[in-house]
């Protein structure tokens, strides 16, 4: 049975080696005539680059994003934001810098264009987090979706290989659990299968050259299509684990998800088989699961949970997290099999396809019955 409701919330799009070009020409078309540029501090050249762009457009350089938007720091831009006069904010960078600039968005409306340089999927979203007192709170609200998206696979070569693959699976991630996302639809599903296969074939080709121009070019598309996965249907256990697992531990949180994918596959697959076969086609593997551990591994990313900074003595408090206000999922949450799942985490194993049982009180997915 086909059944779907389908809304289109995307931003403007401009791809293309050197896009920064078009910068003046997009703020105008927002209607803006003093842009605030936002970047963390390292990337501060970038940014100043971009403010060069923007020339007379541009009201000031904020250059002190970090991880997670902390309260501090968007109270600080969004000070800054008012006392410059700006009637827009440029994010250059990655879903920290473009989580600020929501931040901004959230209080003010002020437009935002993002300038994206990881594969994180953020500027495709209307999605925001702001972390307080310890405890990120995220939320939706259309003010935060960037009106305008100028992807330059140029300014992603001088992101390292290692953090290259991690936000790239990061971005995978979104598009596999928009395939048995409960409010998923068609479009969405053809975006995320382009979105796996674009990541599978064009992180490999970074590997011995990180600005390989195909490779960046393949990496950046494929993010853009899974960031939209992510902005327009509900995300389940996998991206409930990795919240739980980054908020409550303080795990890195592209790392966390490469790490945990393959496992939350694994926990699913019997519950939406044909999606997993659609994920395995999309990354050249036999079985999904394994396939996106093995593609981990041989690109060299973390597959232990033990190795990014997780200890063994909360993965009890995780389930228990994990299992409190969750997410939908095509298969019912099990404390056990959640433990089951997490130990081999932790310990790097590849994912176990044993133990499972049939989809009871989960939705069930709707790629057990959509091929
Ligand atoms: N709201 C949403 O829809 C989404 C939000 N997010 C949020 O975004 C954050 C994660 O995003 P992510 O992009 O992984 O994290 P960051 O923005 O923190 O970037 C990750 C790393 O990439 C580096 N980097 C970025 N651009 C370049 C570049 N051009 N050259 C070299 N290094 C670069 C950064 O270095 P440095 O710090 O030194 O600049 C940083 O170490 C999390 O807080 C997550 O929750 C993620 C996805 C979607
Ligand atoms: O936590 C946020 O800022 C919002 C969403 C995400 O981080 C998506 C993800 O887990 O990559």
């Amino acid at each position: 049975m086909l059944e779907f409701t389908y809304e289109n919330r995307m931003p403007r799009v401009i791809f293309e080696r050197g896009a920064l070009r078009h910068l003046q020409r997009e703020v105008e078309l927002l209607g803006a005539t003093r842009a605030l540029v936002l970047s963390t501090p390292d990337q501060l050249p970038q940014a100043e680059m971009v403010a060069e762009k923007l020339g007379p457009r541009c009201a000031g350089v904020f250059a002190e994003a970090v991880m997670h938007v902390p309260i501090e720091t968007a109270r600080a831009a969004r000070d800054e934001a008012r006392r410059v006069g700006a009637d827009c904010a440029v994010a250059i960078g990655g879903g920290s810098t473009i989580g600020l600039g929501k931040a901004i968005a959230l209080e003010s409306g002020l437009p935002i264009l993002a300038i994206p340089t990881t594969y994180a999927g953020s500027e495709m979203t209307p999605i925001y987090g702001i972390t307080e007192a310890g405890v990120k709170k995220t939320g939706k609200d259309p003010r935060v979706l960037p009106q305008t998206v100028l992807y330059d696979p140029e300014l992603s070569a001088t992101l390292p290989f290692a953090l290259s693959v991690t936000s790239g699976i990061n971005a995978i991630a979104h598009a596999a659990e928009g395939l048995y996302a409960r409010d998923g639809n068609p479009i969405m599903d053809l975006l995320a299968l382009e979105g796996i296969r674009a990541l599978a074939q064009g992180l490999p080709r970074l590997k011995d050259q990180p600005d390989h121009t195909e490779g960046r070019d393949a990496c950046l598309y494929g993010a853009w299509l899974c960031g939209t996965v992510l902005g327009n249907v509900g995300m389940a256990l996998h991206h409930k684990l990795c919240h739980t697992l980054g908020g409550a531990f303080s795990l890195p949180h592209a790392e966390t998800h490469t790490v945990i994918l393959p496992h939350a596959l694994a926990y699913n697959a019997r519950a939406v088989p044909a999606v997993m076969r659609r994920i395995a086609t999309a990354i050249g593997a036999e079985e999904a699961a394994t396939g996106m551990w093995r593609l981990a591994r041989s690109l060299g990313a973390p597959v232990a949970l033990r190795d990014i900074g997780m200890r063994h003595e909360d993965l009890a408090r995780a389930v228990e997290l994990a299992t409190t206000a969750a997410y939908p999922n095509p298969r019912p949450l099990e404390a056990a099999a959640l433990r089951g799942l997490l130990e081999r985490a932790y310990a790097g194993e590849p994912p176990g396809m044993d133990g499972q049982e049939s989809p009871g009180a989960g939705h069930g997915g709707r790629g057990a019955t959509l091929k």
